[in-house]
């Protein structure tokens, strides 16, 4: 099974924020502004929440990737890179 990191996903959205091709939702995303970026990152958090509390570990496991994605987003969004995050943990 092929893995991709936290990094290596940062990469790519940043790929797609730069070349913007056509049909990706991250484009879709970026351009629908930080105030949209930011209620999808609340929106997976509920969604991590509930998994943790109710469903399987793969359940789980994948909300909590859509979570890391949104918060990818907002980050790019806000024009971060890894690093202005990094410093801090
Ligand atoms: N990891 C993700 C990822 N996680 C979540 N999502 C998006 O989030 C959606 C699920 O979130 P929701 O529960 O909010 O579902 P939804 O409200 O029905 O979805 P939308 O209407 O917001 O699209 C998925 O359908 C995807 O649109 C992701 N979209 C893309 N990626 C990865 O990002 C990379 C770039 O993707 P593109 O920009 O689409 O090329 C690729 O490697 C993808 O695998």
């Amino acid at each position: 099974m092929l893995v991709k990191t936290f990094d290596e996903l940062f990469a790519e959205l940043t790929d797609r924020a730069k070349n913007r091709p056509e049909g990706s939702g991250t484009v879709a995303a970026l351009d629908a502004g930080v105030h949209a970026q930011g209620k999808k990152v609340l929106e997976e958090a509920g969604e991590v929440w509930i998994a943790a509390e109710y469903q399987s570990d793969a359940e789980l496991s994948e909300e909590i990737s859509q979570l890391l994605y949104r918060v990818q987003v907002l980050m790019l969004g806000r024009g971060l890179t890894l690093d202005d995050v990094y410093k801090y943990l």
